[in-house]
């Protein structure tokens, strides 16, 4: 029997005090996605819109590169949240607690969207929302970066039995809201640039990966 999936906020609460440690063993490539994403955020940046910050792995470097920029974070778990807010007391953050498929991400236009680990749970259909609603919260020429757990080497099968798993658990348990369970639905590099492209981004490359950790950035 499939295993009974965590619910997205309660997996990553009970997890935030061990979370950093964690994922820096976890993730392909441990520290330096993390580190290597800064050099992608052009130096005269302003404001940044940081799509499920968590604890804020991804802020150190940009903080060190770009120690007045204003970061914008989203997410969902609040223990999370605690975590990063201790971490950046002096920073210039602003956090919304929430699901960011749901909430509003303020009036602001950014100059860059960053997000790194989190969209290896939605769906294609899923994600070119997110990818075309990114996309009009750039100006011309604003950048989009996406580091995520993706099927480096581009094998389908993979990715249709990723979906397949997804499935098969939400029916065993009845659930239906997919996107708020602790579930890997990665998809392809290809996939995603793809869906990059449909929702308007002119250029899209990759620029780092370690196997299945990989950085794309989407400039509109
Ligand atoms: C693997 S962590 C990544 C956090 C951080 N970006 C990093 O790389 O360390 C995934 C985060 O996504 C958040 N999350 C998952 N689904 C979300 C949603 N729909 N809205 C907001 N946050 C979400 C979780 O609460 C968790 O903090």
């Amino acid at each position: 029997m499939t295993k009974r999936p965590e619910a997205m906020a309660a997996f990553f609460n009970d997890r935030a005090t061990i979370y950093d440690q964690q994922q820096l063993i976890n993730a392909d490539g441990g520290i330096e996605g993390y580190q290597r994403l800064a050099d992608f955020i052009p130096t005269a940046t302003n404001q940044i819109l940081d799509l499920v910050c968590g604890t804020g792995l991804e802020l150190a470097a940009i903080f060190a590169k770009l120690p007045t920029v204003k970061v914008t974070g989203i997410d969902l778990a609040t223990n999370m949240l605690a975590q990063l807010r201790k971490k950046y007391a002096d920073r210039n953050i602003q956090l919304i607690n929430a699901d960011y498929l749901q909430a509003d991400w303020g009036p602001t236009n950014f100059d860059v969207v960053i997000t790194v680990m989190s969209l290896h749970h939605f769906t294609t259909t899923e994600k070119l929302t997110i990818y075309e609603r990114v996309f009009q919260k750039l100006p011309v020429g604003g950048r989009f970066i996406n580091c995520d757990y993706m099927i480096g080497n581009n094998d389908q099968t993979q990715a249709d039995s990723f979906a397949k798993a997804q499935q098969q658990a939400l029916t065993a348990y009845h659930l239906d809201d997919q996107h708020r369970y602790h579930l890997d639905t990665p998809l392809t590099v290809k996939t995603e640039q793809h869906l990059l492209r449909q929702a308007g981004f002119a250029a899209v490359q990759q620029v780092w990966s370690n196997h299945n950790n990989v950085m794309l950035l989407a400039e509109k």
